[in-house]
Parts: C-alpha cells; structure tokens; sequence
C-alpha cells in the first residue's frame, strides 16, 4: 500500500508510526509545512518527506488527512485536480462532515472518515469508521488498515461526534484517572515510579479483562468486592463523591463542547 499522511503533526505522526511498526505500507509520504520535526522518521527506508502535498498525492493511493480543520478546504482544494479512481481519502478531521468534503471535490471519489486516537502509535488505536456513498467499497479496506493499529468499527456518519469525545478525548480522562490512581498509590507508600507502574498494568488488567472474556464490569467487581471488605469500602466513597456522575458529566460537557465547535 503506497500510503501519503497530509499533515504530519501529533496525530499524522502517531499514525505513521504504527503504520510503519506494523509494516503496513510499501511507501509513505509524510507532508508538513515544516518538516524540521520528521529528522526520525525519515530514517525508515520506505519514507518520504515533502512540503509538497501534491507530489505526495501523486505517488500514493491512501490519502490520510490529519490536518486542522480550518487547514482542509485549502487543502482540498489544491489537489483535487489530481485524485483519480486509485485513490481513497481518509479524513480523521474532527468535526469536518463527508457533505463538506463533497462540496469541494464532488461525490465520485472513495470518502472515508476515520476517528482514530493517539493509541495509534503503539498499535492500541480504537478507531470509528464511516464513508460516504461511493466509499462504503472502501471501508473493508479502512478498516483493515486501522485494525492492524488497534481496533476498529463502522457507525453512522451522526455519530462520529460522539465516537471523538469517547475515543480521542478518552484517551485523555483515561490518562487521568491514571494520574489520580498513581497520585493514591504514592500517598499509600509507593515511589512515584512504582505507583505509575502498578496504576497503568491494574488498568491494562481490567480492560483485557472485558475484551479477552466478553464479560462486563459490575461482573468482574463482583468477583473483587468481598463483603464488608476493602473494594467496596473504597468503591462506596468514590461514588457517593460522584464518580460515575461526574465522568457521564464530562463526556456529555465534551460532546456539548463539540457540537458547539462545530457550529462555530
Ligand atoms: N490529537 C488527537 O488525538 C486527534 C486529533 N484528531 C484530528 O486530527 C487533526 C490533526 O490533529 P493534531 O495532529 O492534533 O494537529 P497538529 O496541529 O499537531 O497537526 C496538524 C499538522 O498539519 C500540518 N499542516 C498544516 N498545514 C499544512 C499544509 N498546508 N500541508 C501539509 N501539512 C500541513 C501541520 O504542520 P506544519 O505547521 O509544519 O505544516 C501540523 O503538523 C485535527 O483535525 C484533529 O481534530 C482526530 C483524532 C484524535
Ligand atoms: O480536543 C479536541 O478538540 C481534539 C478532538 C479530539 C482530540 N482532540
């Protein structure tokens, strides 16, 4: 796969990364304005480098866009002359609609949206999926792509809102409910090392858990909440200081807030 990432900054770079650790690709053209950043990456034999996103829509069949959202139009604009039937366009812009993509280079092209998250670069990405029309024979292809990076699934184009504030922003409130685990373990007697190390594999831990038996969370606390004991003491507290309610309240303040963006 001849893969062209437009806009190699956090996430373009996060993705390079695990498309390259993964050797997904045959060839990768990584753009930027200033490439002073991609000195590493161009170490990989199969990668390229330019400012030049024409040259890089040229010699590629993927066009992954990790631009900012008011960098796209121009962007679009400048190569839409040159997309022909090989190509599939994958935008990971939040909040920039398929119908917005189409106003500027027309239906007739192969229009996926991916909603991938900085997870990506250690192959962890999940990754929400939608296309347009044409798009929909493309989107086995999206999905192997992104699933070689993490996982993947395919939602409606209404919910790729929500899919942003739960899956990239997530990657976020999860970091912190780490942080705040790591800040309890250092309280309780743990070197700051030692408690991140214990915070993020307990973590990693529970979510296996869910993934590697199907099983589902009040399922597994059952099984570690003995009577009268520790877990549920701790347990009890944290939720009549809101847990649950003020995670439920931040994502719901962040889907407001995306929404708002959009708008705007
Ligand atoms: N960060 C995240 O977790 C996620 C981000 N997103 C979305 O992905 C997009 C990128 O986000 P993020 O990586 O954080 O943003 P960054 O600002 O880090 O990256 C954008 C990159 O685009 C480059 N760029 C700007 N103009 C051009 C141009 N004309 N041609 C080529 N490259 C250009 C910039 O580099 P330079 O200035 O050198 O040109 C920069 O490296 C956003 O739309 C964001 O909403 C989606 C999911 C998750
Ligand atoms: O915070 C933001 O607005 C962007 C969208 C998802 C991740 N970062």
């Amino acid at each position: 796969m001849k893969i062209a990432i437009i806009g190699a900054g956090n996430l373009g770079l996060s993705i390079a990364k695990g498309i390259l650790s993964t050797n997904g690709a045959t060839s990768m053209v990584l753009t930027k304005r200033n490439l002073s950043g991609l000195k590493e990456i161009e170490k990989y034999g199969i990668v390229t480098t330019t400012t030049d996103n024409r040259e890089a829509v040229a010699k590629s069949d993927i066009l992954i866009f990790a631009v900012q959202p008011g960098q796209f139009v121009k962007i679009l604009g400048e190569i839409k002359d040159i997309l022909t039937d090989k190509h599939v366009i994958i935008s990971t812009i939040t909040g920039f609609s398929i119908a917005r993509m189409e106003e500027v280079i027309g239906p007739d092209h192969y229009i996926i949206r991916a909603m991938p998250n900085t997870a990506i670069s250690v192959g962890k990405s999940m990754t929400c999926i939608c296309s347009n029309e044409k798009g929909t024979k493309r989107v086995d292809l999206a999905k192997a792509i992104f699933n070689r990076m993490g996982h993947s699934m395919q939602i409606p184009e209404e919910q790729m809102q929500a899919a942003t504030v739960i899956c990239a922003s997530g990657i976020a409130f999860w970091m912190r409910l780490i942080r705040a685990t790591t800040q309890g373990a250092i309280q309780l007697g743990f070197d700051a090392k030692e408690a991140q190390e214990l915070a993020m594999h307990t973590c990693n831990g529970a979510a296996s858990l869910l993934i590697e038996s199907d099983s589902h969370p009040e399922n597994e606390i059952d099984k570690v909440t003995t009577p009268r004991g520790c877990t549920i003491s701790g347990l009890n507290e944290m939720e009549h200081q809101g847990l649950s309610s003020s995670l439920i309240r931040g994502i719901v303040a962040s889907f407001d807030k995306i929404n708002e963006i959009k708008k705007g």
